[in-house]
Order: structure tokens, then sequence, then C-alpha cells
């Protein structure tokens, strides 16, 4: 008997499987964290594998790194290949525009990074992270240790004047210690509840000093691949203007898992 996977790991793998498809012979493909983002890398590792697919990547992050390694993909750096064909990354949240919230895996900086500097950025998730408006989920931004309380401070000043509905900005922690970016950064976690305005949001934070960088990917993100537990793979392509369906194979997912 195959293991069976969650409905919503069901949806996540599906959703990489079907990412994948897009990315072609001679490509220069960045690579995003998460756990949407290893299913894709194990999918892209079975392409080159079986189909001799001759890509080069760049990870958003260390994690990230080992991953592709381990499944035989050809990685370089952001410098040396500088720019890319297309980004395949997760989300935390996107809304109708394909705005996101980015960085529940703390890779943010270097996700934007590598998903502005890519012709086309492809996000991966189950269904559930589509929302009506941004905020549900907490926003993580990326700020430098110095001074890490009084940033906190600034950015909850800051908060008071925008159209949320929640002004708490917390410490991301990990056994009681500030997270560590990939970068030698800490997260800060706001708590927003419901965000009226991201574009006037993210430029207010990003005007913080102490702050590197927001979680908020506005008119970055291209197309949305969201699978469903079912099998159902809704394409949302904002370049076309198209929302499309297919079908995928549930079964399939289940038995690529029994065999990790
Ligand atoms: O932004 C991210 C990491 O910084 C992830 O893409 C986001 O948190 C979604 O993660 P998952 O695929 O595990 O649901």
């Amino acid at each position: 008997m195959s293991a069976q996977l969650s409905p919503i790991d069901a949806a996540k793998s599906i959703a990489a499987k079907f990412a994948v498809q897009f990315v072609e012979d001679g490509m220069r493909v960045g690579l995003g964290t998460g756990s949407t983002s290893a299913w894709m890398i194990r999918y892209l590792g079975e392409r080159i594998k079986d189909d001799g697919l001759d890509i080069v990547c760049v990870p958003s992050s260390q994690r990230t790194a080992e991953l592709a390694e381990g499944a035989g993909i050809r990685l370089s750096r952001l410098d040396d290949v500088k720019w890319l064909d297309v980004t395949i990354d997760g989300a935390d949240e996107y809304d109708g525009e394909l705005t996101l919230i980015k960085g529940g895996g703390g890779a943010l900086l270097q996700e934007k990074i590598i998903a502005t500097a890519s012709d086309r950025m492809i996000v991966i998730a189950d269904h559930s992270k589509e929302v009506g408006h941004l905020g549900a989920a907490p926003l993580p931004i990326e700020v430098v240790p110095f001074g890490l309380q009084t940033t906190r401070a600034m950015v909850e000043a800051v908060l008071e004047g925008m159209d949320v509905l929640g002004w708490e900005a917390a410490v991301r922690r990990v056994d009681g210690s500030p997270f560590t970016t990939d970068a030698g950064n800490h997260i800060l976690d706001l708590h927003l509840n419901r965000i009226g305005d991201p574009r006037r949001l993210a430029l207010a934070l990003n005007q913080v000093p102490g702050v590197v960088e927001n979680g908020l990917f506005i008119d970055i993100c291209d197309v949305v691949v969201a699978g469903h537990g079912d099998g159902r793979v809704e394409v949302t392509d904002l370049e076309n203007g198209t929302i499309s369906e297919a079908l995928m194979d549930v079964e399939q997912a289940s038995n690529i898992f029994a065999n990790l």
C-alpha cells in the first residue's frame, strides 16, 4: 500500500509538478524556498535525470541549495548568470492581482532578488493560499541585527499610520533566540490581519532604517499555479489574462512520496 499524502501536500506536489513543465532546455532558473519549492526541486531533478533537461539554477537559500544538489541540479550564482528566465517559488498568500506575501521560510530577501531578476515568476501553492485581502498571514520583514528592538518600535510606529487592522511587530525566534537569515539578518513578523494598501505599506516599511526588505511582492509574480487535493490545478496567468484548469494524477504524487 502506498503512503498517502495529505490533501494539502498533494495540492503542493501537483502544483509543483505542473509548474516544472514550463522549464525548457537552456533555461536559467531561480529556485524558491519552502515545502512547495522542495517538491518542485524533486520534480526538476527527475526531469534532469529522465529527460536530460539541461538547465542551470540559482537557489534562494542555503536549504534550497542543499536540496538542489541532492537532486542533481547544476547550480550557479546570480552574479554569474546575471539574469534568469524563470523563478518558481511558493507563497504564504496571494490575491487576485497576484500580489504576494512571502518570507514564511525566512528567505524573502534572496527570493525577491531572484524573482525580480527573472523574465517570469511562477508561484506554486496549495489553493488555500489564495485570499481576497492580504494580511491574515503575518508579513515578514528582514531587518539588520543592529538596534533590533529600536527598529521594531519604529516599524510599529509606521504601522499605526497604515490601512491595517493589527499593529504588532514580533521578532521571529527559534529556540528562544532571534531567527537568523542566510544574510545574517533577523525577521520581524508583522501581524496586520488585513492590508488595505499593500503598495503604500511596502514603500513605508522600506523607508525605516534597519529594514532591509519586506515580504510583499508587488508586480513581480506573473503566474500562479494553485493545486487542489483532488488533483485539480488552476493556472492564473496575468500576462495572457487567462485562468485555466488541468487535472493531475494525485496517486502518482503519493507514489513518489512513498519512494522518498
Ligand atoms: O516565502 C517562502 C519562504 O521564505 C515560502 O515560499 C512560503 O513561506 C511558502 O512556503 P510553503 O511552500 O512551505 O507553504
